[in-house]
């Protein structure tokens, strides 16, 4: 049954770009309204500055789990805030890879976002060799219930959820539409058991390799509520053309 939600396209610019693709990107997706789609674009926090006059969503691609102090190195929630965010990814595989943030980290992470009004993006995802031995389901929900356990799964209605299978990041090895259908169904009826309807309304979004050529089949998935995307958001036209995509 096809379903009502808004697809939201995020780019995630990782530690990439720089000034001059800010104002490429600004240019170039500024005035796309295309419908029942969301842009958001989460740049290294240093070039927010340069999206003053983007009329698309803005986010963070991390933040401290404490709302200020001394913590060297770290960006808050407000100040994210401040910088003209609406979202923050939080717990991107490559943090609790290089980070190790682990899901206790990352539910204190995402109940630092909620606390400030910024709508955290949840990433999870399961490595290859928790894909090869079967386990992932195991593996994805207690990603899940270290964050339903700590903020509530009312909070659930102010988040969205990025699947993004470790094995598919950055290696052009995307997850079939139909490994990701089950993976994204898998997390709504997860979240269900909790709130029917917040799960019905819960955004959840698809990472891992997707490029313009493979990303209507992916979000034409039923589950699938748009993407997460890596190396593709850094071509401001490939990008766009990944948003277009997810048109209805
Ligand atoms: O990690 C990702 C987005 O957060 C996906 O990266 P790629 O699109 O480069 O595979």
């Amino acid at each position: 049954m096809p379903h009502s939600r808004r697809h939201l396209v995020a780019g995630n610019w990782k530690m990439n770009g720089n000034s001059q693709l800010a104002t490429q990107m600004v240019a170039a997706l500024n005035g796309q309204s295309i419908d029942g789609v969301d842009i958001l674009v989460c740049p290294p926090s240093l070039y927010l500055g340069d999206f003053k006059q983007a009329d698309f969503s803005l986010g963070g691609q991390n933040l401290s789990e404490f709302a200020s102090g001394a913590h060297t190195g770290e960006v808050s929630a407000s100040m994210l805030l401040e910088a003209g965010c609406k979202y923050v990814l939080v717990g991107h595989s490559e943090r609790r890879t290089d980070n190790h943030e682990s899901n206790d980290l990352v539910a204190k992470k995402v109940e630092a976002a909620l606390k400030n009004g910024l709508i955290p993006v949840l990433c999870v995802g399961e490595p290859e060799s928790i894909r090869e031995d079967g386990t992932y389901f195991d593996f994805i929900s207690a990603q899940l219930d270290a964050v339903i356990e700590l903020v509530g799964i009312a909070q659930f209605a102010h988040m969205v959820v990025a699947y993004e299978p470790v094995w598919a990041i950055g290696t052009g090895k995307t997850a079939s539409p139909e490994q990701a259908q089950e993976v994204h169904k898998f997390i709504r009826d997860h979240i269900a058991k909790g709130d029917t309807d917040i799960s019905q309304k819960l955004q959840i979004l698809y990472g891992g390799s997707v490029k313009s050529a493979n990303a209507k089949e992916l979000f034409s998935q039923p589950d699938v509520d748009g993407g997460l995307i890596g190396g593709a958001s850094l071509d401001p036209q490939e990008f766009l053309n990944i948003c277009q995509a997810a048109k209805g």
